[in-house]
């Protein structure tokens, strides 16, 4: 039997995991969480300082560990390596359903180039987050139960779409 019933949203940086995620949740009238936001909150240091001060190793296990202590059947949305570890997939397809938000490279690098807040987006090339991109790719669509598209698309039309998946 399943622990939990979450809705967990995952996929590339600039997905839109974080605004669907909150307006998702409020919608669903679930509680949200987003995982970067309770690892900063729990280590009192922004995202680029873990990693640059406690390296990523860390923050991927931090972010396993504040994703497997999430209880009930909240709405999560987590950061785009959250599925660094092989098990956790697993965990998440026993405890809720997995939506993979999905949009070419191209359109997501747009949205996050420049990000100072994202440390791999500023130290990395386009070339090799566009081949982490692709490796991330296939491994989102294996944890997905459902995917859904973000492409030039707003918010409010991704939510209806979600919404309405979730509930046939
Ligand atoms: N449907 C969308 N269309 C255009 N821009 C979007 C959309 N969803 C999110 N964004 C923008 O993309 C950026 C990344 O969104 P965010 O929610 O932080 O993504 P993630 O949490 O998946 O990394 C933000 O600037 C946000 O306003
Ligand atoms: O893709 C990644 O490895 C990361 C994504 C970020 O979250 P978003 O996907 O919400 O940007 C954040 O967890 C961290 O910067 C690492
Ligand atoms: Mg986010």
């Amino acid at each position: 039997m399943n622990e939990n019933n979450h809705v967990i949203l995952i996929g590339y940086m600039g997905a839109g995991k974080s605004t669907v995620g909150l307006e998702l949740a409020r919608k669903l009238n679930r509680e949200y969480i987003d995982l970067d936001t309770e690892i900063v909150l729990s280590e009192k240091k922004q995202i680029p300082a873990i990693f640059e001060e406690l390296g990523e190793p860390y923050f991927r296990a931090a972010e396993a560990q504040v994703l497997k202590a999430v209880k009930g059947e909240k709405v999560i949305s987590t950061g785009g390596g959250v599925l660094y570890f092989q098990d956790t997939g697993r965990w998440m397809k026993k405890n809720g359903t997995v939506i993979y938000l999905n949009a070419p490279f191209e359109e997501l690098y747009e949205r996050i180039t420049g990000d100072g807040n994202r440390p791999l987006v500023m130290n990395n090339t386009a070339a090799s987050l566009e081949q982490v991109f692709n490796q991330r790719d296939i491994v989102y669509r294996e944890a997905a139960d459902l995917i859904v598209s973000v492409s030039k698309r707003s918010v409010e039309d991704t939510l209806d779409e979600i919404i309405v998946k979730l509930t046939t």
